[in-house]
């Protein structure tokens, strides 16, 4: 679905206000990356900076660290605060039914899986272009891998399927690290018709460390798009 960049940036905003509304003072609240999540962090900060909400936010990436930081909002490690009243993150694709995503393509994956997995409830931005029938639709599974001997860890994956790409700094040929210092693969598997195996084959491969597929996971869905913003539960 092709559609004009400056209409993106609002469908980011305006699904990143409603997002920061389910907000309320006393919440521990994960905080997505990506430039979706960045528009919930945002309007979150205006909240802080003009309502006075008070809350504990749990960064999952050192960017969204930092820009949170930047409005002034309380921030937590999981070891300071290891339950979670709230996640709200960004996805790559989201599936019509059950609400199955990918994410990673902005390499934060395996925090933010672990974030998911800390919270009770878990609600997912995204604009219209993000909904799919089936995951594999229009991304690859972004798989993060421990950089020693990552080349017979891209052998296995080649095994069950995957057609790789290694994922590289935009700005140069070197590859792309995470915040834990990991490299991403970037794994084609077509069509996903069974994504809960795929997510558990994946992760049995020694090396690797997480994968983008999150499955029966996601509590709430914000959709923007031409008709306003839809809210799935
Ligand atoms: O999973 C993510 C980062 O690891 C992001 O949430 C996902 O890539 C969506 O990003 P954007 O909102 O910029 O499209």
């Amino acid at each position: 679905m092709s559609m004009d960049v400056s209409q993106i940036e609002i469908y980011k905003q305006q699904v990143g206000k409603v997002a920061a509304s389910l907000v309320t003072s006393g919440m521990i609240v994960g905080l997505g990356s990506g430039s979706t999540s960045a528009c919930v962090v945002r309007a979150l900060g205006k909240r802080w900076q003009e309502e006075g909400l008070r809350f504990i936010g749990v960064p999952t990436s050192v960017e969204t660290a930092h820009l949170a930081q930047s409005f002034g909002i309380e921030l937590a490690t999981l070891g300071q605060c290891p339950e979670l009243d709230l996640d709200i993150d960004g996805a790559d694709e989201v599936t019509h039914q059950h609400y199955h995503l990918i994410k990673g393509l902005g390499g934060a994956l395996l925090r933010e899986k672990i974030v998911r997995y800390a919270a009770k409830k878990f609600v997912v931005v995204v604009d219209e272009r993000k909904m799919v029938d089936q995951l594999g639709d229009h991304t690859p599974v972004p798989v993060e891998v421990t950089p020693f001997g990552w080349e017979a860890t891209a052998k296995h994956l080649e095994k069950i399927g995957a057609k790789i790409s290694i994922r590289l700094k935009k700005e140069s040929k070197e590859f792309f690290l995470t915040d834990g210092a990991n490299m991403i693969l970037d794994c084609n598997f077509g069509l996903i018709t069974e994504p809960a195996q795929l997510e558990k084959a994946i992760n049995e491969i020694v090396g690797v460390m997480e994968n983008g597929l999150f499955v029966h996971c996601t509590d709430e869905v914000l959709i923007a798009g031409h008709d306003g913003i839809q809210h799935l539960k």
